[in-house]
């Protein structure tokens, strides 16, 4: 497969943008007239230089408003071609986008478009160029790739092919398997977005709210099943109009669009097995069993601080590490670790945000497989100095630059506390009824969530259900879960709006993103919240008026709410009458914190409803001097 990207999906200029899709592995740029034309070098220039990235232009676009029109405007249309068509000439590029016409002087009538496409090939063939036809979904007279391929059929010239674009089709709710209908040798070029699903007129959804497959909630999957089936062998384009992409940076952007494009084909060819597109060959998304361990960088007087914490938590000191300054705490399945190592990873990322829960381990059924597919989908391997007695444990880059450790039943990996850490024997076993991670939320810029949720849903089998908003006093945190089926992996991805919100003021604090709570599940919520009050657990205080309102919401009596009340726990129903309970820590440092929950009933969500009272109360308690100005 051929991979390509248009020119308007990036920021920058030509030349950064051309920069960024070579290293991000990509084999072609459409180039978008607009960014032609507000670049300073010639055509010949430009032809050059992308050349000297390593790439080739796919496609010169858009041409507009040429079919169907009455005369002078007609003549004047061909002139406009024949220009454009020496252009490309120039450009070293033969193969040009006509998007229908959107002028209120078009006459419409498909023939008459079939005529002057004819027309039109002749001319082009004359140049050595060909030229695709593309529907708009709000074309004037064709907005449909149905009629667009039956104008290109009658048009019935070998320089004039249809082009698809997923948006187009997809947006319209246009049956994608009508794709299947087409010669796979009539479509010159098939252009790839996704899109959130907005009700909005389609021109604005399209310019502003476009993503990479994979990241919004369009079939772009079986539209490309239906592109593939036909025995396309062309590149595949991206061609994203996002507000936030224009802003965001070239590099993330052009990693994900190229990630998106991978992960994409890898779904087709595992359903198209007879396709001539092919992807490059990686292992199934790994399911996650669980997690195994998180981890915690700190300096020894805060790691005795967060010890100190896991005590009150009922945690038990298990192990210390034959050769290291590593320290694993455990209680029921949950492993809670502390580094404060001078050297390695995890010292560095200390000095740059300070205590922070930077590594994850999760238990998967093949550890060298989920390394192999996150490497195929360009995620960064990560490896540092083994040493003696230790294991190598594979290992990938993820948010704000921490690591996911995966471990696996079938090696050594199952064994890592028993070959790297020496038992603690002394210590108490009775714990607070702490059983298991239930998630981990992971704070980032609101710009960011997209590249991660690509990031998650590409390599892992997990899902994402749809985002919801927080409202935090100071503005608007976004909130997106990430899980799978079993719920053995629960990710929450926040995305702060602004440094004000306690989620962004977390992400100032500690310099980037990373992890800013963990979840730990109990099966009796008041029994773990009255054993961890006797170790002087240090509880985050819910104000009284939530359990008035709690009690009248859903009828609850008097004394249920009381015990609610006692051990400041917040509560949820859902509509199949499951519940949730949580109660939290209060902020350790830069902001970090411990939820604590029980599901009951099936509930299947976070606790939503509840968390513009939790953050309220964080804020309340915040030191003086954290209050985040507002
Ligand atoms: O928004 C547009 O005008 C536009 C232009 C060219 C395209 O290929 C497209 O899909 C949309
Ligand atoms: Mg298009």
């Amino acid at each position: 497969m051929k991979t390509s990207i248009a020119t308007v999906s990036i920021s920058g200029d030509l030349a950064e943008k051309l920069q960024a899709i070579a290293a991000a592995g990509f084999d072609g740029v459409e180039i978008f007239e607009n960014d032609f034309l507000t670049f300073g070098g010639s055509p010949r220039e430009v032809g050059a230089m992308v050349k000297d990235y390593g790439l080739e232009i796919t496609l010169f676009q858009p041409f507009r408003d040429f079919e169907g029109l009455p005369e002078p405007q007609r003549s004047q249309a061909f002139e406009r071609a024949r220009r454009k068509f020496e252009l490309m000439g120039e450009l070293g590029t033969d193969l040009m986008l006509v998007c229908s016409n959107v002028s209120p002087q078009a006459l419409g009538g498909i023939d008459r478009a079939a005529g002057d496409l004819h027309e039109l090939g002749r001319l082009a063939e004359a140049h050595g160029i060909r030229v695709g036809y593309e529907a708009l979904a709000w074309g004037r007279h064709v907005n449909d790739h149905r009629d667009a391929w039956e104008i290109v059929r009658r048009a019935d010239h070998p320089n004039i092919g249809v082009i698809l674009d997923s948006f187009h089709t997809l947006s319209r709710r246009i049956d994608p398997d009508s794709i299947r209908a087409i010669p796979g040798d009539r479509i010159f070029i098939v252009q790839l977005a996704d899109a959130p699903l907005i009700d909005m007129d389609l021109l604005y959804w399209s310019r502003h709210f476009r993503n990479m497959p994979g990241e919004g909630d369009l079939p772009v999957v079986d539209f490309m099943r239906a592109v593939a089936a036909t025995g396309y062998a062309g590149p595949l384009s991206l061609e994203i109009f996002n507000d936030q992409f224009r802003g965001g940076s070239p590099r993330t952007i052009s990693v994900d669009g190229h990630r998106s494009l991978v992960y994409l084909m890898d779904q087709v060819a595992k359903l198209e097995p007879d396709i001539k597109l092919t992807a490059p060959p990686m292992p199934a998304r790994q399911e996650v069993e669980g997690i195994a361990f998180v981890e915690f960088t700190a300096d020894e007087a805060e790691a005795e601080a967060l010890a100190a914490l896991f005590t009150q938590m009922g945690f038990r000191r298990a192990g210390q590490h034959r050769t290291k300054a590593v320290t694993r705490y455990t209680q029921g399945e949950i492993n809670l670790v502390i580094n404060t190592e001078r050297e390695g990873l995890a010292h560095s990322t200390y000095i740059t945000h300070g205590t922070s829960a930077y590594a994850i381990g999760l238990r998967v059924a093949d550890a060298a497989a989920a390394v192999a597919r996150a490497r195929a989908l360009g995620a960064q391997i990560f490896e540092q100095p083994v040493g003696d007695g230790e294991l190598s444990i594979p290992a990938i880059r993820g948010v704000g630059g921490g690591v996911i450790y995966f471990l696996d039943r079938t090696s050594d990996l199952a064994r890592v506390w028993d070959i790297e850490f020496d038992p603690v024997p002394s210590e108490p076993a009775d714990g607070c009824g702490l059983d298991r991670f239930d998630h981990i939320a992971q704070t980032m810029a609101y710009e960011e969530m997209l590249t991660w949720l690509l990031f998650y849903r590409s390599i892992f089998a997990v899902e994402k259900s749809p985002m919801v908003d927080v409202l935090d006093p100071a503005g608007l945190v976004r909130s997106q879960v990430i899980e799978n089926a079993g719920g053995t992996l629960r990710l929450t991805l926040n995305g702060a709006e602004n440094s004000r919100t306690l989620a962004g003021h977390f992400i100032a604090n500690t310099f980037g993103s990373s992890v800013q709570h963990l979840a730990l599940a109990s099966d009796d919520i008041f029994a773990t919240a009255s054993a961890m009050a006797g170790r002087g657990f240090p509880v985050l205080e819910i104000s009284p008026n939530y359990y008035d309102d709690v009690a009248a919401r859903f009828g609850l009596d008097e004394a249920f709410v009381a015990r609610l009340r006692a051990h400041n726990i917040l509560y949820d129903r859902d509509a199949g009458g499951g519940e949730f309970f949580q109660f939290y820590s209060r902020n350790m440092g830069e902001g970090f914190f411990f939820e604590i929950l029980q599901r009951s009933g099936g509930y299947g969500g976070y606790g939503a409803p509840n968390a513009p009272f939790r953050i309220a109360a964080q804020k309340r308690a915040l030191r003086p001097a954290n209050i985040p100005s507002r």
